[in-house]
Formats: C-alpha cells, sequence, structure tokens
C-alpha cells in the first residue's frame, strides 16, 4: 500500500524495495515499505539486526553499497521524488541543507585529520555564501548548543570523548538548520548513561527547532519517550506502523508484542519478565512463502504460511500487516 500525500508529510517512503544483488541471487533487504515522517515529529523504526533499517536509510541519502539496486518505489521529500533528482543538485540542494544524518560511528561522519572546526566550516562553506568569521561564529555557537565547550573546535576528533564526538556530530547535522534529520543507531556504540545523555539533548534540540526526525534503532526502549509514531520492521517488511501510543500501548503485530516482551522496563508495558524471540530472520535472499515472520510466529496459521498479509489500516493511524489481525 501507499500512504496519501499529505502537506503535513516531510518526507514520504512509497513501496520501496532495494535489493542487494548476490552471485546466487537478490538479498530483499527493503521489500515494498511504505512510511511516512510529519513535519516537526519524530519517526522510531525498529526491528532487528539484518531487518533493512541501515538498507532504507543510506536508500533515502542515496549512498547504498554499489550492488544495492532500487528495484522500484520512491522516496518523497517536500513533495519531490529524491531518488531520481540529478545526484549533484541531491547532494548540493537536500544533503545538509535539508536532510542530514547522524550515524552510529562518529568516526564515519569525521574526518581524523581535520580539526572539528575545519571539518564544520567545510560543511558551511560548500552550502552557503558566508564569511569565515561568520562561518566560525555560527560554529561555535552550534557546539555550545549541544553541551561541547567552543575552545574543542580546535581539537581533532580522537582527542574528543565518544559522547563528545556524537554530540560534534549532532552539531554538524544542524549546522545548516535542516528540516529532517535521520538518525541512524546515533546512541548505540555509547555507554547507558552517555546514550541516554544524548538521547534527551537530540529530544529537546528536536522540540525546540522542529525539526523532523527518523530515528532508527534495533533497541525499541530507546524510542518510547523521543517518538511520535513507530515503524517496526521485520525482514525486510514493515509490519505495524502508527501512533507511538498506539504501537506500544495496543501492539497487534506478534512481532511487535514480542519485541516489547523482550525489553526490560518501558513505560507501557507492566510486564518485567524478559522473554527472548525463539529463532533468527529468515534468508532474505530466499524469504519463506507468506508472511516472513510465520516460522517464528505463536499465533501462524496455515494461511501465514502460503498467503503474505496485506498491510492494512486497524483503526485511527495504526496499520499492521498480520492475517490473525486482519482476520477479526
Ligand atoms: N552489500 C550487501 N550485499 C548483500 N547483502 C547485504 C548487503 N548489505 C546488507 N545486506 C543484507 O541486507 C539485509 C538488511 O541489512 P541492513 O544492514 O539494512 O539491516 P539492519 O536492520 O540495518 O541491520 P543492522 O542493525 O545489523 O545494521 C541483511 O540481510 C544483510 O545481510
Amino acid at each position: 500500500m501507499i500512504f496519501e500525500e499529505s502537506t503535513d508529510n516531510l518526507l514520504q517512503v512509497n513501496s520501496l524495495k532495494t535489493y542487494y544483488k548476490t552471485k546466487t541471487g537478490f538479498v530483499k533487504a527493503v521489500d515494498d515499505v511504505s512510511l511516512f515522517v510529519d513535519r516537526a515529529k519524530v519517526l522510531g523504526v525498529a526491528g532487528e539486526s539484518g531487518c533493512g533499517k541501515s538498507t532504507l536509510v543510506t536508500t533515502i541519502f542515496r549512498v547504498t553499497p554499489r550492488n544495492a539496486q532500487v528495484m522500484s518505489g520512491e522516496v518523497k521529500y517536500k513533495g519531490q521524488d529524491i531518488l531520481n533528482m540529478d545526484l549533484k543538485v541531491f547532494r548540493r540542494d537536500i544533503v545538509w541543507k535539508e536532510i542530514a544524518y547522524i550515524p552510529q560511528a562518529s568516526m564515519d561522519v569525521l574526518d581524523p585529520v581535520y580539526k572539528i572546526k575545519d571539518q564544520m566550516l567545510e560543511t558551511i562553506l560548500e552550502h552557503e555564501d558566508l564569511s569565515k568569521a561568520d562561518a566560525l561564529e555560527r560554529i561555535y555557537k552550534a557546539l555550545e548548543n549541544v553541551g561541547v565547550p567552543a575552545e574543542k573546535a580546535d581539537m581533532f576528533p580522537h582527542e574528543l570523548s565518544g559522547g563528545q564526538r556524537q554530540r560534534v556530530v549532532i552539531a554538524m547535522a544542524l549546522l545548516l538548520s535542516p528540516s529532517m534529520i535521520v538518525s541512524d543507531e546515533a546512541t548505540t556504540a555509547l555507554d547507558v548513561i552517555t546514550q541516554a545523555k544524548i538521547l534527551e539533548l537530540m529530544k529537546s534540540l528536536q522540540e525546540n527547532r522542529k525539526f523532523s526526525m527518523m530515528f532508527v534503532t534495533h533497541d525499541l526502549s530507546l524510542l518510547a519517550n523521543i517518538s511520535d509514531s513507530i515503524a517496526i520492521m521485520y525482514a525486510g517488511k514493515l509490519v505495524e506502523f502508527g501512533d507511538v501510543e498506539k504501537v506500544f500501548g495496543n501492539p497487534l503485530h506478534p512481532y511487535t508484542q514480542l519485541l516489547l516482551k523482550a525489553i526490560p522496563d518501558l513505560r507501557y508495558r507492566k510486564q518485567r519478565r524478559l522473554v527472548a524471540i525463539p529463532g533468527f530472520p529468515p534468508d532474505l535472499e530466499n524469504p519463506p512463502k507468506g508472511c516472513r515472520f510465520a516460522p517464528r510466529c505463536p499465533l501462524a496459521m496455515p494461511i501465514c504460511r502460503e498467503v503474505e498479509p496485506e498491510f492494512s489500516r486497524v483503526e485511527g493511524f495504526h496499520y499492521v500487516a498480520c492475517h490473525a489481525v486482519n482476520k477479526k
């Protein structure tokens, strides 16, 4: 299904299929995914390792590995098809200026041989006609806004702590005041306390500056306090999508239910007994027929092993792809 376009949507993904070509066939890493991110709202995207989250992000930023192919579908930003836009124009007008990226490893963005200040200067001066003095002033302010003293601008990335580096990456992402931030496991490599602080920082920046955010993580527990809506991916498919209160308060897909049971403490769940999800995600080169979750699903019925469930609306902003739910 494709969601109806609305003026509230900033980013819209329509039936996107991104596959990886291998010697033996295609890995169906993102397979018919449709979702949207509203203006000034946060979409949390979660799912186990290997479910296609990073492929979704790299497709949006047009930085997929060479063997990746967008088989079909579109990604629209402010109504414009950004996958088919001239690549030079996309890099000049969209990346950083409109949509910025916060990756898991800050060193993926920070070049170890340049001082923080020089990297930030380059980002600004490549996109804006500003004097060096004005740009530097903006850099110092941007660093202070994320809790990094301005003097650190003269340091090299390795001279900062992991938490400080991640703050610098956030400052860099916000340098050109983009309308949207995509964060891919941005806090995963950090210790729990630093992770909580960075998360709090991202949330307060988002609330103050009103940018949209797509926050991608394998850790569902991070999403409760930060997200307005939640998208759950499993084996390249979107299995549940909706308002955070609905998805966490009334999870409908058995996979979402199990993911929620697998996390220790979440304000929406009373149950504390941890339950690991038995089995493994399928091989995406030869995914199972029918529902991809069926082999691990406690509620699987014969139809689940034969027919792929449709992604359909339950009520309000709450969608699910599950025969057990759709049958009711
Ligand atoms: N270059 C590639 N060639 C072939 N298969 C790939 C390639 N990159 C990723 N894959 C496969 O695509 C699927 C989705 O991977 P992806 O990295 O998007 O998942 P993910 O949810 O982001 O996982 P993680 O959190 O571990 O990064 C996996 O089965 C993965 O093995």
